[in-house]
């Protein structure tokens, strides 16, 4: 039953709830049906746990921004906190523990060089061996799937542990495997069914795997510490592991929330939020490009224009090109990401709109509804990067553009993210040309579900320009 004042929704079935109201190997055109039937504010009941769906940027922006604390929470009763064991930052409930983490993950990645000049330098770096890797394909056709997820985990991996690592190194290639399989297995099917139907959680049934691959990357990330613990100079950190070694002996004696326990879950928590994000969106940029070619030419002038007897590209360069910061845009406005996030209301019964939100109920945010509401965009539904654009051809951004969410659970890699995504995106369009294969049929554009949306596979062709 629903409580009084509670949002409205479909009716619901004994146990199952309305889990037959939903495609559970992706629900995301289904929550865009029953946001038509029921409005912005509704509710279903995942199993017998009921939960509010909340769409649209006016809805978004009271949820998350005015009453951000009402709703800074997180469930911890999910597969993926299972997974996690509760110990990262992205899923930790709201409270110190959080705050502390969130904070310190800020710090650090400031301190190795976000938004300066040092952290530009390793992200030049890393796309060096992108560029070898498409240099051998020049005039092949292959799949890309793995050579963005490479560059991305490099990038984190350079601030985490203070090196990159080559591209059959563990560290990278087991961890971008068990990476994308996870971020499959831990939003869908079966993570419905884990969190829905909590007798079945000790069958060996598919989403076993998803611990397995926790495992072995926890496993990989444990042994680095032991590692780095030994040759350590206390108060001289190297990357963000030592930094945490450093804090945990500042703070030795005290009661606190860091514990050396927490620190291969915490890492590898950044290391995903920081690698399956940004890689699948450039998966999602490269598809588009290859099939609006003049998306791609105008982007290639500017660049050309812009860049002319420079030898490579800086993030300042951004406001020089807009055009192509309309298109990076774009992409993240159609890639869609981080499709859902859950949050649970936190301190009270808290009122949304003209409903009432008990304590602990569950929040699936649809950032789609916001990326895609008619009113908020010139073209809602297709790929245009004139949405970033006014008739001046200066870039403007909507206020409904929040693929990073907003609020105080708002993505804290964004600053990061567009910097690779426009560093990378610049320097292979300046070099290269990318060619929808003549042999590949239609594109596929609607993504794979999970955590992260992703292109399916798909191959390009390389050319040099
Ligand atoms: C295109 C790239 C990216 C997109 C679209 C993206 C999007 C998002 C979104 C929507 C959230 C909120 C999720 C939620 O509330 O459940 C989030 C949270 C987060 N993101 Fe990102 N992200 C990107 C890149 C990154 C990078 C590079 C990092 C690197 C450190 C990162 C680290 C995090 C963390 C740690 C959180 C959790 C924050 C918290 O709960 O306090 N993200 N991201």
């Amino acid at each position: 039953r629903r409580p009084k004042n509670f949002p409205p929704g479909p009716p619901t079935l004994p146990v199952l709830g309305n889990l037959l109201n939903l495609n559970l190997e992706n629900p995301l055109q289904d929550f865009e049906r029953l946001r038509k039937s029921y409005g912005n504010v509704y509710s279903l009941f995942i199993g017998p746990k009921p939960a509010v769906i909340i769409n649209g940027l006016k809805v978004m922006k009271e949820a998350m921004v005015i009453k951000a604390t009402d709703f800074a929470g997180r469930p911890q009763d999910l597969f993926i906190n299972d997974i996690t064991q509760r110990k990262g930052v992205i899923l930790a409930d709201y409270g110190e523990n959080w705050k502390e983490h969130r904070r310190f993950a800020l710090m650090t990645l400031r301190n190795f060089g976000l938004g300066k000049q040092s952290m530009e330098d390793r992200i030049h770096d890393e796309i060096c061996y992108t560029v070898k890797t498409l240099e051998k394909n020049v005039g092949e056709t292959f799949s890309p799937q793995v050579m963005f997820h490479n560059a991305g985990s490099n990038i984190i991996c350079q601030i985490l542990f203070g090196k990159r690592y080559e591209y059959d190194d563990d560290i990278i290639k087991v961890i971008v495997q068990c990476f994308t399989e996870n971020a499959r297995l831990g939003n869908g099917l079966w993570a419905m069914l884990y969190d829905s139907l909590p007798p079945i959680r000790y069958l060996p049934l598919p989403f076993k795997k998803a611990f397995k691959n926790a495992e072995i990357c926890e496993n990989l990330i444990f042994n680095l510490v032991e590692e780095f613990k030994k040759t350590r100079v206390p108060g001289e950190p190297r990357h963000f592991v030592d930094c945490y070694l450093d804090e945990l002996d500042k703070r030795s004696g005290e009661d606190s929330s860091f514990s050396e326990d927490r620190l291969p879950l915490y890492s590898l928590d950044l290391h995903f939020a920081g690698t399956d994000t940004t890689s699948n969106t450039l998966l999602t940029a490269f598809l588009y490009l290859m099939n609006f070619p003049h998306v791609q030419e105008r982007c290639q002038q500017e660049i050309d224009q812009v860049l002319d007897g420079k030898d490579r590209v800086s993030f300042e360069d951004r406001h020089n090109m807009p055009y192509v910061q309309a298109v990076i845009h774009e992409v993240l406005r159609v890639a869609n990401t981080v499709p859902l996030s859950v949050f649970h209301c936190t301190t009270k019964d808290t009122e949304l709109m003209e409903y009432t939100i008990p304590r602990g109920t569950m929040i699936i945010q649809n950032l789609m509804s916001v990326l895609r509401e008619e009113g908020q965009w010139k073209f809602p539904h297709e790929f245009n990067p004139e949405n970033f654009l006014n008739e001046q051809g200066d870039f403007v951004k909507p206020e409904a553009f929040m693929p990073f969410s907003a609020g105080p659970r708002m993505c804290l890699g964004e600053g990061l993210a567009r910097m690779e995504l426009f560093l990378i995106t610049v320097t292979l369009l300046r070099k290269f040309r990318f060619v929808w294969p003549e042999d590949a049929g239609e594109p596929d554009f609607s993504p794979a579900y999970g955590i992260t949306l992703c292109p399916k596979p798909y191959n390009m062709k390389v050319e040099l320009r």
